[in-house]
């Protein structure tokens, strides 16, 4: 890396705060240094005049590794990831060890934004424009748009003066600098099923694209590196890592939140708000923080000895999640000018000196790639309305699969069993093979998270219930079927792709490729596209009953 001082980039760094140094008062408490408390945090110190506080479990990010897109998976199940697992399920997750999916929740300033896949992708129009008629002023896609364009430096050349695209923003916006040929086959493909290339982020999102990432000069750009670094010379924010917030001090009479115990190596301390603190533990860990500290299901916190401050049956409940079928796995023949090492992405391929020769003195090949998604699509399933822009089935194209990598990546961030693999991967182990993925867009299954006992540091119970509404199950099996039909294209029958014919266990009493075996394999090989979310916003305006949110998302009581 001492070629590469912009990836160290140790000017601009955070430095922590030590425990000492730490006020006793604050106007702003931030819980969760992640995507959303980075930007918090930014935004908030922009007025001199208000003693902003920072707080993160994790460390800074290590650049070295998270930087640089061909690591993407390489930090899941790290000391960055807190590691989370579904409780164990006998209807999805079945390819997993112990019937148990991994849900990657990350450690570090920045979090989740350090060990993302980058790429950038907004919401659709409509569903923006449905919360907003659900009774939450301010958030219809015309009122959002300005705040993604505000935040968004745009670097994609012919975006940059686009209506939908922003370039003075603290995010930046790029495309991966290295793609392999396949990502063309994908998007030729796509035109010949009749969809769209375009910027899926713009007018309309039905349609192809290549993925573009968050990401400055070709790497990782995370919210820490965006929102945080720029400002690291502002005397009114703190920032404090190591720190563990074990419980938010509500006042019982006002319902007022007015502290924070935290830990830091060991040392326990109480900091007070003068005016806010601001929950951005992300989606597992700001409902367990928040039933520890007293607002929850009462008879829940009841049975864990959890002294209750206010009743609210909805923290913990709603938890969704994008949910994908994975194993899409497709053989093909590279074109005779490959040599034996093919065209997509092969572990052996990837690691050598040259390619990190050409890294640390080029800026260029293949440490710039993400090939997990190449080129992403948004489409209509037989169920959504296709006159309609507002798809339900997101397919991501990866030009690798789970036999291309050895197992390494894929297998283990998946906690896929071995005898799964052995069976649906080993025969193929290292031929020419690309994958496509089907995801949810809008999931109806509903789960829940609750606490095992009265302590941070015990993970909580994650419950997601997939496919529990059976919708979900017959959706994602018409997504299979897109993908399918896409291998079937004139451009990739030209290199005679075709499906992995080795069945997945357990699922071989299906007809091979009918819709049963599709949904067997979506039971089997559960993914989680990392999404998980628990507001509920049809009850946005009365939720500060139910979540301590409302919607302008202030959290500092319960009762609004
Ligand atoms: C593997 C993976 C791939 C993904 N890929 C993409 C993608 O390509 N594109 C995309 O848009 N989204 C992606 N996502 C989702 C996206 O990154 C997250 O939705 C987003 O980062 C969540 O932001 P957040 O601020 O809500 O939570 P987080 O980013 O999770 O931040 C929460 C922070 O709070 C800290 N924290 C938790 N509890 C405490 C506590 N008690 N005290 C102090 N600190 C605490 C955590 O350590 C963490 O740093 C991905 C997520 C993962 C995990």
């Amino acid at each position: 890396m001492q070629y590469r001082q912009d990836i160290l980039d140790k000017d601009y760094r955070i430095a922590d705060t030590p425990i000492y140094d730490l006020k006793e008062h604050y106007d702003f408490i931030i819980i969760g240094g992640g995507s959303a408390g980075s930007v918090m945090a930014n935004r908030l110190s922009e007025i001199y005049d208000w003693d902003i506080l920072l707080l993160e479990a994790g460390p800074d990010e290590f650049s070295e590794i998270s930087d640089l897109p061909i690591m993407f998976p390489s930090l899941q199940l790290s000391p960055l990831d807190w590691k989370f697992k579904t409780e164990p399920s006998d209807y999805y997750c079945l390819a997993m060890k112990n019937y148990q999916c991994n849900w990657p929740r990350a450690k570090v300033l920045g979090g989740c934004s350090v060990l993302n896949a980058m790429l950038y992708i907004r919401g659709n129009r409509k569903d923006y424009d449905n919360w907003e008629s659900y009774g939450n002023p301010g958030w219809s896609y015309k009122d959002v748009l300005p705040y993604f364009k505000k935040s968004e430096n745009m670097r994609i050349p012919e975006y940059q003066n686009d209506y939908y695209h922003g370039r003075d923003g603290f995010l930046s916006v790029e495309n991966f600098r290295y793609h392999s040929p396949i990502s063309q086959w994908f998007l030729k493909a796509g035109e010949q099923m009749g969809f769209e290339v375009r910027d899926v982020n713009g007018a309309y999102q039905t349609g192809f694209t290549l993925s573009h990432g968050t990401l400055r000069d070709g790497l990782r750009c995370s919210a820490a590196k965006a929102y945080l670094r720029p400002i690291n010379e502002r005397e009114n924010l703190d920032v404090s890592l190591f720190t563990i917030a074990e419980q938010i001090l509500i006042d019982k009479g006002s319902y007022q939140a007015y502290g924070v115990d935290i830990m830091k190596h060991g040392i326990k301390k109480t900091i007070y708000a003068n005016r806010e603190i601001i929950l951005s533990a992300g989606a597992i860990q700001s409902p367990q923080l928040l039933m520890l500290s007293g607002v929850g299901p009462k008879d829940h916190l009841y049975d864990l000895d959890i002294d209750l401050v206010y009743d609210s049956p909805g923290v913990g409940q709603n938890l969704q999640d994008h949910v994908a079928m994975g194993g899409g796995t497709y053989l093909f023949d590279a074109p005779e000018e490959y040599d034996d090492m093919g065209i997509g992405f092969k572990l052996n391929k990837i690691f050598t000196t040259e390619n990190v020769d050409e890294f640390t003195q080029n800026a260029r090949g293949p440490v710039y790639w993400l090939p997990e998604v190449e080129v992403m699509a948004f489409v209509n399933s037989y169920y959504q309305n296709r006159s309609e822009d507002w798809p339900d089935v997101q397919l991501f194209f990866a030009s690798y699969a789970e036999n291309t990598d050895g197992g390494v990546f894929s297998k283990r961030v998946a906690g896929l069993t071995d005898d799964f693999y052995t069976a649906v991967y080993e025969n193929i182990l290292y031929k020419d093979a690309y994958n496509i993925i089907p995801l949810l867009m809008r999931p109806k299954s509903r789960g829940y998270i609750k606490l095992q006992d009265d302590k941070f540091k015990t993970p909580p119970l994650i419950y997601p219930n997939y496919f529990s509404d059976p919708y979900d199950l017959a959706v994602l099996v018409e997504g299979a079927k897109i993908g399918y039909a896409l291998s079937q294209t004139p451009i990739m029958k030209q290199y005679n792709s075709r499906f992995n014919t080795l069945k997945i266990p357990g699922c071989s009493n299906y007809e091979f490729l009918s819709d049963d075996y599709w949904g067997c394999q979506a039971r089997h090989y559960t993914l989680t596209i990392y999404h998980p979310e628990l507001v509920k916003w049809g009850l946005i305006t009365i939720s500060t009953r139910l979540w301590t949110l409302d919607y302008e998302f202030v959290v500092y009581t319960i009762l609004g």
